[in-house]
């Protein structure tokens, strides 16, 4: 993001501007992007929904949204009065055509009055499965005709599982081109996963040393503490894996396996990614049992908070056989990954809400200390820390200070906080800001998701082969089914959390 481009006006459709994501991420995230002077002079939000909302309401509405959820809550009053009058509400259907001739004439209106030609973003803040129809409707009324001018984003989940993908793809393909599609991975927005390429490509330290000469296994965890809350039926239609692993977890697994790239140019980072994608094991169907794990909580506890049964949630099934965790081994077979294990795990309800990222290196080669002095040895290892914790963590030995030689592991550490205050900006408006300056990089393209399908694809099909026998598996606060320690303990290790 950059403040010294003259940004192009720009329009903002918000379709479910009355919903859940537009409240709590996109709105605020527009407003700190006004505040950090990051929008064009000319710009104007509209949300449209069906709800009842006059533009006053609506205004009110959303002010308390960014009064809980922002990043900045300080001088709301004052900075709002200046931002506000940028919003607006239309209450339509977004079934019917007439919506479509009305965002049609709201464009009209802002041209004329700025004079200019604006840049329009539709962002598809609604239910996936009225993605497609929006879009397609936007398309016959010619809104997306200027392929320079209009950009479309999606949100997650992109399609159902493979084939889905692959037909919507095609779909929007025979629409749109591929420069008008954003399909949001919000992880990719966050400044912690941003910077592993500046870890890995910025210094000259730590590539020598990325490879399977060096690194012993690595492991992802993506942790919440707290179980679907609202989202049961959501949820129901997705799991786990779909949820987070599709998507977040194998795009963290790009950004650790990925080449260098020879650019920062879109494609030529997502063209590494691919390459990724492209290496990961394909688990036949017999595999998965010995490679994947999947969970589902019970009833419990959770810093002192109770949490109803997945079964028990809202729009839940009672006999559901949805995973609300699920933990992988992955290989990436290519030159420099051969034979590492990757593994990665996912849940709800789990101890900490914690998304880190451990790189353990194999041990030196010799190891000439007396045996007292190593009882307490361990590897060499890396551990970013995405959230809620930010920093970037380096273990290795150190002399404890003493008489004798005694070994002990320590940390040097690297603290967002510490180094720039905890104000960082939130994925959304990174995402957002990239969208209206037309920067796809951080954003998935339509092979991408569908490779992303591909690695997951056998393991749904055997999860759905053979339902759960032992759900609820799991009890919320702990860190998901003794299956999962016992998937990784089969290849010597342990699951990493971090220091308290
Ligand atoms: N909420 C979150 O934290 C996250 C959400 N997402 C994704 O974002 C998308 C939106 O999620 P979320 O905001 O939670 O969903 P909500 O159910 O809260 O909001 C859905 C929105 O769609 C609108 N809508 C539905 N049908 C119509 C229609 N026919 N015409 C006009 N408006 C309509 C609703 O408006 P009204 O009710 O007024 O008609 C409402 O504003 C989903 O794809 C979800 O998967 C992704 C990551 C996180
Ligand atoms: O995409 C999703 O992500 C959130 C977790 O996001 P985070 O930024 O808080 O890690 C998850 O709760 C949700 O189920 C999923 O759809």
């Amino acid at each position: 993001m950059t403040t010294e481009t003259k940004r192009e006006p720009t329009i903002i459709f918000i379709f479910g501007g009355s919903g859940d994501l537009a409240y709590r991420k996109l709105v605020p995230a527009l407003y700190n992007l006004y505040i950090d002077k990051y929008l064009p002079d000319n710009f104007y939000i509209y949300g449209i929904g069906r709800s009842e909302y006059s533009e006053d309401q609506y205004i009110d509405y959303l002010k308390g949204g960014i009064a809980s959820f922002s990043r900045r809550k300080e001088a709301l009053d004052e900075t709002w009065k200046v931002f506000s009058p940028h919003i607006d509400y239309i209450k339509a259907d977004l079934e019917k055509d007439d919506t479509y001739q009305e965002i049609s004439n709201k464009i009209a209106e802002k041209e004329k009055e700025w004079n200019a030609k604006a840049v329009v973003m539709f962002y598809m803040s609604v239910a996936p499965q009225l993605a497609p129809m929006i879009a397609t409707k936007l398309y016959e009324h010619g809104l997306t005709a200027d392929a320079a001018h209009s950009r479309m984003v999606f949100e997650k989940p992109f399609g159902h599982d493979l084939e889905s993908a692959r037909a919507l793809n095609i779909k929007l393909g025979e629409m749109f081109e591929e420069r008008q599609i954003y399909r949001i991975d919000h992880y990719l927005g966050k400044e912690t996963v941003q910077n592993i390429l500046a870890l890995r490509f910025a210094n000259a330290l730590f590539e020598p040393l990325w490879n399977c000469n060096y690194i012993d296994h690595v492991q992802i965890t993506a942790a919440e503490d707290i179980g679907i809350e609202s989202r049961g039926s959501y949820y129901e239609g997705a799991g786990a894996l779909r949820d987070m692993v599709q998507n977040h977890i194998l795009q963290l697994v790009c950004m650790i396996a990925m080449e260098a790239p020879v650019s920062f140019a879109a494609d030529e980072i997502r063209n590494k990614k691919l390459d990724v994608l492209k290496a990961i094991r394909r688990w036949r169907k017999d595999e998965v049992h010995k490679n994947a794990v999947r969970g589902q909580y019970g009833e419990g506890w959770i810093h002192g908070k109770e949490i109803i049964a997945y079964r028990n949630e809202k729009g839940v099934a009672p006999n559901s056989p949805v995973e609300t965790f699920a933990a992988v081994k992955f290989y990436v077979d290519n030159w420099r990954w051969r034979g590492i294990p990757f593994f990665v795990r996912t849940g709800k309800a789990m101890q900490s809400k914690s998304s880190l990222i451990v790189i353990e290196f194999k041990p030196a080669p010799d190891y000439a200390f007396p045996p007292e002095a190593g009882e307490t040895w361990r590897p060499n290892r890396l551990i970013i820390s995405i959230q809620p914790q930010m920093d970037i963590r380096l273990r290795f030995q150190a002399k404890q200070p003493g008489p004798q030689m005694i070994l002990q592991p320590v940390d040097m550490v690297f603290s967002y906080t510490d180094a720039y205050g905890d104000n960082a900006p939130e994925a959304y408006e990174t995402l957002l800001e990239d969208v209206i300056e037309g920067n796809p990089t951080l954003f998935m393209r339509a092979d991408q998701v569908e490779k992303a399908w591909e690695i997951i694809q056998p393991i749904l099909e055997a999860w759905q082969t053979r339902p759960p026998v032992d759900f609820p598996n799991y009890t919320p606060g702990t860190w998901g089914p003794e299956d999962a320690e016992a998937l990784i303990a089969r290849d010597g290790y342990n699951w990493t959390t971090l220091p308290k």
